[in-house]
């Protein structure tokens, strides 16, 4: 289990190191596009599973989208600050 920092301190080191067969790598190369429409399927998965899935199922849908959230900000060199100040 990790926190939304610890993830974001992975991905951020994985995105300096670009590891082989690393999935966040290739949606980092495929571009914001691609990422957006990640952001988009895994927001509406949210909604659906909130609807008519478990509480268990809609923690993990929540979790994906909260992951390519983050994907989405180191694709526009955003750090956390940058998020949080609008918190
Ligand atoms: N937390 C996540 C995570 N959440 C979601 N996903 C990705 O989002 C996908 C879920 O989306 P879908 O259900 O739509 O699955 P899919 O249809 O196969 O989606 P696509 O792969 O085709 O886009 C998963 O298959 C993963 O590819 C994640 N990929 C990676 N992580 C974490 O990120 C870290 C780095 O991962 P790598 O870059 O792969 O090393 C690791 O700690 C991982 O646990």
């Amino acid at each position: 289990m990790k926190s939304f920092e610890q993830l974001f301190a992975q991905l951020t080191e994985t995105a300096r190191t670009r590891p082989d067969g690393s999935s966040t790598v290739a949606r980092l190369d495929a571009g914001v596009h691609h990422i957006g429409k990640k952001v988009v399927e895994e927001a509406a998965e949210v909604w659906m599973a909130a609807e008519y899935e478990s509480k268990e199922e809609a923690a993990e849908e929540i979790s994906q989208l909260l992951y390519h959230l983050q994907v989405m900000m180191i694709a526009l060199d955003l750090d956390l600050e940058d998020v949080y100040r609008h918190l």
